[in-house]
């Protein structure tokens, strides 16, 4: 390793709620990923996911439990970062600082706030590496959203100066980054909606699987025109960005209360409408919001959902015939990397005290340096 770069870790924990992805990489002074060295994952028990899926909503005693669910979460980031070390047959003292977003269990930034649990003195002490944490709160502080984050590091990353390119995360919330060709012109980026977390539940609670997977369960099912519409009117898709979004909006229950007015469906066929609810809502953002679009790229646990996939091509290409749409591995990060990279990335903005929000996405009234450090 050269003497202008150095190794970063990032941990992310989103709101599937399954497990932590992590990634370690060398990354140039200036933020340039040099190489991936090593990647992991860990799911969570099914205890643990169970608590953290409580701690979405109110209920008794939260502090107390919000703070063990913490030390339990820090113990699989260890874990991971653990695993990332041996893997590489790296030790800690090389890494520089593990950048960790913690599990969100409340997005409210129209109260100016926005809380991720997580414990980062405890990782420091279990890791021995300087830990990065907070990373959405000064955006917040400073009026912006505080999410989603991953724009600015799509733009370093996967900025083209030949195509007008959008990523798309498709985890359990979906989110857009819009990268016109021209670098001058401003980036933007936005929460679109549910991504995986209402498919999710309604397979858990219909199939007992944690996932649609490949879309399959979908794929046999057939669209209610008037459920989707339902779906869709709700308040938040017509609003302007900036915007972000969560499981404080979309959750099960949101769900249950839409389909009363459809006690009739046939569980498959609100599969099937829900991954076309996901598709139309994330294709209707990017024909609104970045009309001259000649590729998407896609991340995120969804970029495996074949289906939902091609449900995203067929609604663009009502659009643009010619619009391509494949996953981010065509630009050699395979899709379930990418949120833990940005991660690693934000840790390194921070070392080197850059920004690490876009205000244009966020709409923060500036850039900011983003996280707080918990030495080693
Ligand atoms: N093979 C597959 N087929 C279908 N869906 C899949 C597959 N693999 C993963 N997924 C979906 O991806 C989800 C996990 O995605 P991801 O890890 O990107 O979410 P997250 O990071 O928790 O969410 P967010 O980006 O909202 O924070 C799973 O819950 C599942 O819905
Ligand atoms: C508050 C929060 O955890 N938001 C997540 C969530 O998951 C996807 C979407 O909603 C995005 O806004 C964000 O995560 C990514 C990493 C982001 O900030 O870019």
């Amino acid at each position: 390793m050269s003497t202008d770069s150095s190794l970063f870790i990032g941990l992310m924990s989103g709101t599937s709620l399954d497990g932590v992805d992590g990634i370690l990489a060398e990354f140039s002074t200036d933020g340039t990923v040099r190489q991936t060295l090593a990647s992991a994952y860990i799911p969570f028990p099914d205890d643990l996911r169970t608590e953290l899926m409580a701690l979405q909503s109110p209920g008794p005693d939260e502090i107390h439990r919000e703070a063990l669910a913490a030390n339990a979460l820090v113990t699989y980031y260890a874990e991971c970062v653990a695993d990332l070390l041996q893997q590489a047959q790296v030790g800690a003292d090389r890494v520089a600082a593990i950048g960790v977003h913690g599990q969100t269990i409340r997005h409210r930034p129209e109260h100016a706030y926005t809380r991720q649990i997580n414990n980062p003195a405890l990782l420091a002490e279990l890791t021995g590496i300087d830990v990065i944490a907070d990373l959405r709160s000064r955006d917040i502080a400073a009026g912006g959203q505080g999410a989603p984050l991953v724009p600015a590091f799509h733009r370093a990353l996967f900025g083209s100066r030949d195509e007008n390119r959008v990523v798309v995360n498709i985890g359990g919330i979906a989110n857009i980054s819009v990268l016109p060709h021209n670098s001058a012109a401003a980036v933007i980026g936005f929460d679109t909606g549910p991504g995986n977390v209402l498919m999710d539940a309604w397979i858990a609670q219909h199939n007992g699987q944690p996932y649609d997977a490949n879309g399959d369960w979908a794929r046999t099912g057939k669209v209610d025109a008037g459920l989707l519409k339902t779906l869709r009117d709700e308040a938040f898709f017509a609003a302007p960005p900036p915007k972000s979004t969560g499981r404080d909006l979309f959750h099960p229950a949101w769900l249950a209360q839409k389909l009363a007015d459809f006690p009739n469906l046939a569980s498959a066929d609100v599969q099937t409408t829900l991954a076309v609810f996901t598709a139309t809502t994330l294709a209707d953002a990017i024909k609104l919001h970045a009309p001259q679009t000649q590729a998407v790229y896609v991340c995120g646990g969804g970029a495996y959902n074949h289906y939902l996939l091609t449900l995203l091509h067929y609604a663009l290409k009502l659009h643009q015939a010619d619009i391509k749409v494949e996953s981010t591995a065509a630009l050699g990060v395979a899709p379930n990397q990418v949120e833990a990279l940005a991660f690693a990335w934000l840790a390194q903005r921070f070392t080197v005290r850059e920004p690490g929000n876009l205000p244009s996405v966020t709409g923060a009234r500036g850039l900011r340096i983003l996280g707080a450090l918990y030495p080693a």
